[in-house]
């Protein structure tokens, strides 16, 4: 106890910012009302909202950078070193300018949700239906025509489960999807036709990803690894799968590990809407898959 007084006592300390903020900071507590509690409590939500929107992201690790360096000042402050000190804090002011232009995308588009009046949006729980739909409304179109066109294609639409370790191995790509941008990914001769693409929030996320493949024993024997890799990743995750055979161009699902066969467009449709558009646990979600389409068996 001793000790810690002593601390406190040193010049470092004496001199140091934060601590008399924190003093000052201690004071007002005791004089807060009512309206301060809800204040902290509303910056608190919009901290943990923006968290959670970082989370798994390129850019949660720049905030994971920008914290390390907030503790380097702050160690710097105490220890007295003050070169350092003074470095970092003119460089925060370069940093910030920094950060704007970094995250120039996500501020265009969270200003445009600003101005469509969708504050609402920003505060409460995710609900990107809207690009959900589009994004399905795209798959399915970009499906149909590479069905057609026997165009290999392996789409993960990602859910609760975040697949940051899977996004990892691919080439980050944060794209409105569109049906040509998706025939465009997996072109043959594009460079990002091998793999998997990841939909995430009804933005394409990341293309050229690898999957865990399945070892499963039921599969077909006519399955290559496409489809192995997309059972394989439904088994490990909740998320969702779409795969197009280059060598017969039939479209399938699959979902929990198992793999439906051989869909139109019209019943991808059905199937990516009941799966991605309801509000249901995904358990539930996954009861009302096999009910609805897996009367068939799993792909064999
Ligand atoms: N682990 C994996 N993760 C992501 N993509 C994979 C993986 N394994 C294979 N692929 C993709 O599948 C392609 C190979 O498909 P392959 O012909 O072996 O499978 P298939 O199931 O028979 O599919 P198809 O009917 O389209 O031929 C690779 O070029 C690659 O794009």
């Amino acid at each position: 106890m001793e000790t810690f007084q002593n601390i406190f006592n040193t010049a470092a300390f004496q001199n140091f910012d934060l601590l008399s903020s924190l003093r000052s900071s201690v004071n007002s507590l005791q004089t807060a009302g009512l309206m301060d509690v809800v204040d902290v409590l509303i910056v608190a939500y919009i901290i943990y909202r923006v968290m959670k929107l970082l989370k798994d992201t390129s850019a949660a690790r720049l905030v994971k950078g920008i914290i390390v360096l907030l503790l380097v000042m702050l160690l710097a402050s105490v220890a007295g070193l003050t070169t350092i000190s003074f470095i970092l804090r003119n460089s925060l002011g370069i940093g910030v300018f920094a950060v704007i232009v970094i995250f120039q995308p996500e501020l265009r588009r969270l200003l445009e949700q600003l101005g469509k009046g969708n504050l609402s949006r920003l505060l409460t729980p995710a609900d990107n239906k809207d690009e959900i739909e589009e994004a399905i409304g795209a798959t399915v179109a970009a499906c149909a025509d590479m069905s057609r066109s026997r165009t290999g294609v392996l789409i993960v639409f990602e859910r609760r489960e975040r697949l940051g370790e899977i996004v990892a191995t691919g080439t980050l790509l944060d794209a409105d999807p569109s049906p040509e941008l998706l025939k465009n990914i997996f072109f043959k001769n594009s460079p990002l036709h091998d793999g998997a693409l990841i939909m995430r929030d009804g933005r394409i996320c990341a293309a050229g990803c690898v999957l865990p493949l399945s070892g499963s024993q039921n599969l077909s024997r006519d399955l290559g690894t496409r489809h192995r890799a997309a059972v394989g990743m439904s088994e490990s995750s909740d998320s969702v799968l779409v795969v197009v055979s280059e060598e017969t161009g039939a479209i399938s699902v699959a979902i929990g590990g198992m793999l439906k066969r051989h869909l139109s467009p019209e019943v991808l449709k059905k199937v990516l809407e009941s799966e991605l558009l309801t509000e249901e646990k995904p358990e539930k979600n996954r009861l009302t898959a096999l009910r609805n389409i897996w009367k068939g068996g799993a792909g064999k």
